[in-house]
């Protein structure tokens, strides 16, 4: 129902606008392509790609940037605006906060060395937000395998698929809470891996100390993330989980020394969660302002 050429004639130069936009934010920070990323895989698996991640709360609207996975953590609202900004410069209440974040957050894997992939558009921003779903849609770190495929396969994505795409942890960075049980208490972890971390995540306080969700190349879309996997160094219980004796070590292999394979195998799964549940036709809206409904 979605359409790579949605916008060919109502928005031309659409790609080239969002394109430049993603190049200035990643060019000032590598990192941003990462949370843009993270941003899209937020807001498709609540409720399908519909921008609701985007909504500010106010005091009579509660969105999802409060809700746990979201806060004080999803970050890159501000080049989303910028780029909407820029959009409705060139055409004027046409172009969904939905698709622009799908664009964006493939623009943002390509300048960072990734796979490239068509994105369907046409989605349309939705009027309502749900914070309880976004606590109840999205993993854990402390997730297991288990509980990932479940969570995956909700979203009608396969084991694999869910393999696949937790490789967006190629690029990007966690904070010390989230991992601190993994580096202090867990076994099946690298020792050495174990100890250079501490150094950055005490045992208590450091909250928010920052560590790379991939040990070596952290600003480069790239299948190490795999490899470290392979050697028991991923960084959450969540990633780790992938490669622990279960049905997805052969697969964590096969990308760690495949590695396109795993950018073949991304780029087809984000076209299937950049499906999910769009609102089309006349449902939703566009909105002016990706944090307001209008
Ligand atoms: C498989 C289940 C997943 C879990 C449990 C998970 C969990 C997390 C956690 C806990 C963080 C760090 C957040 C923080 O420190 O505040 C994170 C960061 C990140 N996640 Fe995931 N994630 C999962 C799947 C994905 C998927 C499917 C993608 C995209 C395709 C993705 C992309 C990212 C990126 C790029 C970052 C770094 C963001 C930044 O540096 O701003 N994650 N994830
Ligand atoms: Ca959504
Ligand atoms: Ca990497």
């Amino acid at each position: 129902q979605l359409s790579p050429n949605f916008y060919a004639t109502t928005c031309p130069n659409l790609p080239t606008l969002v394109q430049n936009a993603m190049r200035q934010a990643v060019t000032r920070e590598a990192r941003m392509g990462a949370s843009i990323l993270r941003l899209f895989f937020h807001d498709c698996f609540v409720n399908g790609c519909d921008a609701s991640i985007l909504l500010d709360d106010t005091a009579t609207f509660t969105g999802e940037k409060n809700a746990g996975p979201n806060l004080n953590s999803a970050r890159g609202f501000e080049v989303i605006d910028t780029i909407k900004t820029r959009v409705e410069a060139s055409c004027n209440a046409t172009v969904s906060c939905a698709d622009i974040l799908a664009l964006a957050a493939r623009e943002g894997v390509v300048l960072l060395g990734g796979p490239s992939w068509i994105v369907p558009l046409g989605r349309r921003d939705a009027r309502t937000a749900s914070q309880s779903a976004a606590n109840s849609n999205l993993p854990s770190p402390s997730s297991d395998l288990a509980t990932l495929i479940s969570m995956f396969s909700a979203k009608g994505l396969n084991a694999r698929e869910m393999t696949a795409l937790s490789g967006g942890h190629t690029i990007g960075q966690a904070r010390c809470s989230l991992f601190r049980t993994r580096i202090y208490n867990e076994t099946n972890i690298d020792s050495s891996f174990a100890t250079t971390r501490k150094a950055n995540c005490p045992a208590s306080g450091g909250d928010n100390n920052l560590a790379p969700l991939d040990s070596l190349t952290s600003t480069r879309f790239d299948n190490n993330y795999y490899k470290d996997l392979v050697a028991r160094r991923g960084l959450l219980h969540s990633d780790q989980q992938l490669f622990n004796s279960g049905s997805q070590d052969a697969v964590v292999r096969t990308y760690s020394i495949n590695n396109a394979a795993f950018a073949s195998d991304f780029a087809a799964a984000m076209v299937k969660m950049s499906n999910l549940s769009p609102l089309t036709g006349t449902n939703g809206e566009i909105r002016k302002n990706c944090r307001v409904v209008n």
